[in-house]
C-alpha cells in the first residue's frame, strides 16, 4: 500500500504540492486528474524522489521510502512509466526491455537477465520487433514497450504519467485495455494521471481531483460527477 500524508513539494521556495493526502491500497487502480499545471506531475516526482525538497510522509508497505534514493525506491516497488515515454531511440526493444530488469530485486539485473516470457504475452508485438530500434517504433509500440520495461521490475505498484497523450485514438483503447487488463486480471496496483475523464472512468475504481497543488476531490470512480468534472477539469 502507498500512503502519502500532508505530503508539501517545492521548486526553490515555491510550495508546489500544499497537504496532498493519498491512499492506494493493493490491486487498486487510481487516477489522478486536474488540469495543466496544478501539481500532477510534481506529485508523482516527490512519490519517486525527483524532487529537492518534500515534507510529510511517504510510506511504501509501511515503510518510510521519503528518504531513500530514486533508485533504492524502484528497487522498493515504485514503478514510473513517464510522460513521452522515455524510449531510449538508439537501444533495441530488447536492450530498453532489459533496462527494466535493472530495478528488479529478483532477477539478476542486466546481466544474463532473461525477458519473461508474459511479457510478449501481454504485448506480441514486442517479440517480433525484439531487435529493432526503440526510435524505429511507433508511439503506440513505444507505449507499450514503456509499460513492458516497467513490469519487468516487478513493482508493487505502477505509476504512469499521461501514457496516451500523443498517441492514435485506436491505439488508445489498446493501451487502456491492457492497463485495465494489468489491473484486473494481474492484480497490479495502479496509478494513473490522465486528462482523459473517459479513461479513468473505465478503468479506475477510485479518483483524486487535483486543483492548485492540493486534492481538491476524491472517492469512488461513480463519484467521479459531471459536476466535479466541470468544476475541477473544465478548460
Ligand atoms: N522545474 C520547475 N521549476 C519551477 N516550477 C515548476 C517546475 N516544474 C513545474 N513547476 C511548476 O509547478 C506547478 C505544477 O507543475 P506540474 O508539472 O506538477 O503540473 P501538472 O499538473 O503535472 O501539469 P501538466 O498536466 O501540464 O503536466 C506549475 O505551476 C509549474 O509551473
Amino acid at each position: 500500500m502507498l500512503e502519502l500524508e500532508n505530503v508539501e513539494a517545492y521548486y526553490g521556495d515555491s510550495r508546489v504540492l500544499q497537504g496532498v493526502s493519498l491512499s492506494v491500497k493493493d490491486g487498486e487502480f487510481v487516477s489522478i486528474l486536474g488540469r495543466n499545471g496544478v501539481g500532477k506531475t510534481t506529485l508523482i516526482r516527490s512519490i519517486l524522489g525527483l524532487m529537492d525538497r518534500v515534507e510529510g510522509s511517504i510510506q511504501l508497505d509501511g515503510t518510510d521510502i521519503k528518504r531513500f534514493k530514486t533508485h533504492d525506491r524502484a528497487l522498493a516497488g515504485i514503478g514510473y512509466v513517464p510522460q513521452g515515454r522515455g524510449i531510449l531511440p538508439k537501444f533495441t526493444v530488447r536492450q530498453n526491455l532489459m533496462l527494466g530488469t535493472f530495478a528488479n530485486p529478483k532477477s539478476n539485473r542486466g546481466n544474463g537477465a532473461r525477458i519473461a516470457e508474459w511479457v510478449f504475452e501481454l504485448f506480441p508485438i514486442l517479440r517480433e520487433f525484439l531487435d529493432r530500434r526503440g526510435g524505429n517504433l511507433s508511439g503506440g509500440q513505444q507505449q507499450q514497450l514503456a509499460i513492458a520495461r516497467t513490469l519487468l521490475s516487478e513493482p508493487k505498484i505502477i505509476l504512469l504519467d499521461e501514457p496516451t497523450e500523443g498517441i492514435q485514438p485506436n491505439i488508445v483503447e489498446q493501451i487502456e485495455q491492457v492497463l485495465i487488463d494489468l489491473n484486473r486480471k494481474h492484480g497490479k496496483t495502479i496509478v494513473l494521471i490522465e486528462q482523459n475523464i473517459g479513461f479513468a472512468r473505465r478503468a479506475s475504481q477510485h479518483f483524486a481531483i487535483m486543483d492548485r497543488g492540493q486534492v481538491a476531490a476524491r472517492g469512488p470512480v461513480q463519484e467521479l460527477t459531471d459536476q466535479l468534472v466541470h468544476r475541477h477539469l473544465a478548460v
